[in-house]
């Protein structure tokens, strides 16, 4: 939660006292002083903090704030931070707040790595890029169906991005997300070019976007493209532990060359989706919410759901000619909620 700093009036910030006179509380709950920052990456404990002055800051989270997973700090946060924000080598400030958040892109922990609790990976991201081979390796539907479901329930909008359609060809596999009416795009290679990858940079210009697939499937290839130092960027990230490379499983944010941010997420490669519910995912199809409000009590809106709605309104042809397909679809999503997360 943002707390109230009193004022929005920078004039009115209080400037540490160099004399220490201030009385020191243990509880200065206005931080008045805090700095705004974005958080790009997240590594055993340290954060890489950008200030809004542009800045690169390394910070901790500051005690106050908790620990555990209900009180984390992700990438995509913005943060208030105090103390040290000089961004000088070995300094440190302290995150002493995370505001509001928009999206929230959560997985739950699937069965022998802590079941049923569930983590943030992204916040603040208006897009999930799902990238996907359309062939070597073999695309997997289901994960997809995982990946918008994931979308949906933390307000993101999916994107599917198909790569090496010099291998294949997407139609098939778009017809798939036809009725879902998901926004793709489609690149191959030739040569040392990378074709589509013009409409991917329109695509992510001035958003910020979570990139994730499998390995394999061409996604540092993108990353890569999109962001020519990117490898030197994640490096900076490495400047926080100190270790040699980047081997955290967690996201980094990238900033891209005409605007915008692209999240990489290199460890993430599947999401157990125990806490999204069937409404939950429903709220994101305007038209079958509208529908569904019609429903008995606690309708799950499956397949075999008694009396749903939807199922009315497809057999009277008030959902037009497609319906009968974006229900299926839909159905096809609600049912991806709970199969292995690694299907
Ligand atoms: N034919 C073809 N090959 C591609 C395309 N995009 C990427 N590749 C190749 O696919 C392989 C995997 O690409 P990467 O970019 O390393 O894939 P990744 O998803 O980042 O995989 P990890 O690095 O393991 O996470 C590389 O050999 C790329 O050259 C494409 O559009 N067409
Ligand atoms: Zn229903």
């Amino acid at each position: 939660m943002a707390r109230d700093t009193g004022t929005d009036d920078d004039r009115v910030r209080v400037r540490p006292n160099p004399r220490g006179t201030r009385p020191r509380t243990k509880n200065r709950p206005d931080h008045a002083d805090a700095v705004s920052a974005l958080v790009l990456a997240v590594d055993r404990g340290r954060y890489q903090l950008l200030t809004d002055d542009g800045t690169k800051v390394v910070g901790m989270k500051a005690r106050e704030l908790g620990r555990g997973a209900r009180t984390a700090v992700v990438v995509g946060d913005r943060v208030g931070v105090v103390g040290d924000v000089s961004g000088r080598k070995d300094s440190l400030a302290r995150i002493v707040r995370v505001e509001e958040r928009t999206a929230v892109l959560r997985r739950s922990a699937e069965d022998g790595d802590a079941p049923g609790v569930e983590r943030v990976i992204v916040a603040n991201a208006d897009q999930l890029l799902i990238v996907t081979a359309l062939a070597d390796p073999e695309p997997r539907p289901r994960m997809v169906d995982r990946c918008l479901v994931a979308a949906y329930d933390a307000g993101m909008e999916p994107v599917l991005c198909l790569t090496k359609a010099d291998l294949a060809d997407p139609a098939g596999f778009l017809a798939q997300y036809a009725a879902l009416e998901v926004p793709a795009l489609v690149t191959s290679i030739a040569g040392d070019e990378i074709h589509g990858l013009d409409a991917v940079r329109e695509r992510l210009a001035g958003r910020v976007s979570v990139l994730i697939g499998h390995s394999g499937v061409g996604k540092s290839t993108l990353v890569n493209a999109l962001i020519p130092d990117a490898a030197r960027a994640t490096g900076v990230v490495n400047v926080v532990t100190g270790r040699g490379r980047h081997t955290s499983s967690s996201a980094v944010a990238l900033e891209l060359p005409g605007g915008g941010w692209a999240i990489d997420t290199p460890g993430v490669r599947s999401f157990g989706l125990s806490h999204v519910d069937a409404d939950g995912l429903l709220r994101a199809f305007a038209d079958l919410s509208a529908v569904a409000a019609d429903c008995p009590r606690g309708c799950t809106h499956a397949a075999e759901a008694p009396d749903c709605a939807l199922d009315e309104w497809v057999a009277s042809g008030a959902a037009g000619p497609a319906g009968e397909a974006r229900l299926a679809s839909y159905r096809r999503l609600l049912a991806a909620k709970t199969e292995a997360a690694d299907a």
